[in-house]
């Protein structure tokens, strides 16, 4: 559904993302995975087509985004940025409907379809009854919560999630991912909680300094030598008693 072949992109003379190659099959959930600064944002904005790669090929669904019309890639590919944010004094059920705009063709005014998909998706993130709340009132995890919705709104073939559980409690943090992960929607997610990952993800690509180091199932990939490698971190794994999947426990850092 989602292919990123040989995708290499590069700024003020440094290679970014080098050669990395991955893929989303339909209806799965990947984690993106690696430290800070290692190019999770960068290949999300590439598949986005917000940033044009030196190299290599993004499909999706087949087609390669370049070439794609701008509007039949927003019906497609739907981004929830890291730091999502509006200086517009909109109302909730407003930022919502903006995820309706690529479906509007020349109509100015939301039809019923358009604010049945809003008021549905306002409702899959526990939002139901905010949509007349203004933007600036809500809380950093609410205005997570109602970009989320505005992604759902879209009704995308791909999700792309730039680190969706910011700023939410570890309930809304399952509760996201538990939802994004039974709509069915292809999704590609960058996420920093490795247990979160391995609890929700059918596979994981983990970069390092923008090279794809592993991928894999969570069970395949999320080792102790992995973890120490990339992140510098020492950790056991076990297996989850009631779901099997890896459990992490961290160690502190050696004094
Ligand atoms: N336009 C740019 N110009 C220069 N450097 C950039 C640009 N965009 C990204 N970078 C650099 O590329 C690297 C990767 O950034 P990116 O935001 O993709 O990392 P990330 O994996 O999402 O990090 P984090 O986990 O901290 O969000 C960083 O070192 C960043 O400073």
């Amino acid at each position: 559904m989602l292919a990123v072949t040989g995708v290499s992109w590069s700024a003020a003379a440094r290679r970014i993302l080098d050669d990395v190659t991955c893929v989303v099959p339909a209806g799965s959930l990947v984690g993106l995975l690696g430290p800070n600064g290692c190019g999770k944002t960068t290949l999300l904005r590439v598949v986005a087509r917000l940033a044009a790669p030196d190299a290599g090929l993004v499909t999706v669904g087949g087609d390669d985004v370049a070439t794609l019309p701008r509007v039949t890639l927003a019906r497609r590919a739907a981004l929830l940025a890291q730091h999502a944010d509006t200086d517009l004094d909109l109302t909730v059920g407003e930022v919502v409907l903006l995820g309706r705009t690529p479906h509007r063709g020349s109509r100015w005014s939301d039809s019923a379809a358009d604010r049945a998909a809003a008021a549905d998706a306002l409702a899959r993130v526990d939002l139901a009854g905010y949509a007349d709340r203004r933007w600036h009132t809500l809380s950093g995890g609410e205005r997570q919560r109602v970009q989320l919705a505005r992604a759902l709104a879209q009704q995308p073939l791909l999700l792309l999630l730039d680190e969706p559980t910011n700023h939410l409690d570890i309930g809304h943090q399952l509760h996201l991912l538990h939802l994004v992960r039974r709509s069915g929607v292809t999704t590609l997610a960058a996420l920093h909680d490795l247990n979160l990952a391995a609890m929700f993800c059918d596979a994981v690509v983990v970069l390092a300094a923008g090279r794809v180091v592993a991928a894999g199932t969570p069970a395949e990939v999320l080792t102790p030598g992995l973890l120490a490698d990339v992140y510098g971190v020492r950790a056991d794994v076990a297996a989850h008693p009631a779901t099997g999947r890896p459990a992490i426990t961290y160690h502190p850092p050696a004094p």
